[in-house]
């Protein structure tokens, strides 16, 4: 894909985030692999509503800002998911309503903190673990996806919101609103009694 074709997809998904509600103000952030092997990441306080093609951030794999306005303050911790995933070609980081107020959640089991009760989000994401929370911009927030990176394709901060990896733009954009829809089907059921997918039934979809 061509430079100025992948600069115009990320201002027109960030777009399209912000005018469907998953995204609001300056939170949030997004990058891509280019076909270089620089990342293009949205600027630190962009609105992703009204991103510029021309001014989106380029870093390279060390985390040098080569071009454009000032990187997201979370391009490390992006370039952490990229350097420990082969398959990670791009990462979605919002504070979408519904997954924000999980992470937000006294005892989430750590480990996956979405109990499968819908095949879609087995099938598309897996597990979902929760990183600890630290302040936005930490490095420990890189060092502890780093360490996840291998195994998850989907992580919520604690108290923070969602990061969400795609082998493109599309597909972290997709993963992220089907994991979305999911923490906001957990609120509706809120407390009624959930039939979760058995172990054979988890087994099932992802073979
Ligand atoms: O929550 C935060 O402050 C960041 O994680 C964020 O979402 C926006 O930071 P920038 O990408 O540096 O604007
Ligand atoms: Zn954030």
């Amino acid at each position: 894909m061509s430079e100025q074709k992948a600069r115009e997809d990320m201002v027109r998904l960030g777009a399209s985030f912000f005018q469907r509600g998953y995204a609001t103000g300056s939170a949030g952030n997004l990058s891509m692999l280019l076909d270089d092997g620089t990342l293009l990441a949205t600027p630190t306080g962009s609105c992703l509503g009204e991103l510029e093609a021309e001014r989106l951030a380029k870093v390279n794999l060390k985390g040098e800002w080569i071009s454009g306005d000032k990187p997201s303050k979370e391009v490390s911790f992006h370039l952490a998911l990229y350097h420990n995933n082969p398959q990670c070609r791009a990462v979605v980081h919002l504070h979408c309503a519904w997954l924000t107020a999980l992470s937000c959640l006294e005892g989430l089991d750590t480990r996956n903190a979405i109990k499968p009760f819908t095949p879609y989000v087995v099938m598309r994401v897996g597990e979902v673990p929760v990183v600890p929370y630290y302040r936005p911009g930490d490095k420990r927030l890189g060092e502890d996806l780093a360490k996840l990176a291998p195994r998850y394709n989907a992580f919520l901060l604690a108290n923070h919101g969602p990061v969400v990896v795609g082998k493109d733009l599309r597909a972290a954009a997709d993963n992220m609103e089907e994991l979305e829809e999911t923490a906001r089907l957990m609120f509706i059921l809120g407390d009624r009694k959930i039939r979760y997918l058995t172990a054979e039934e988890i087994a099932e979809l992802r073979s």
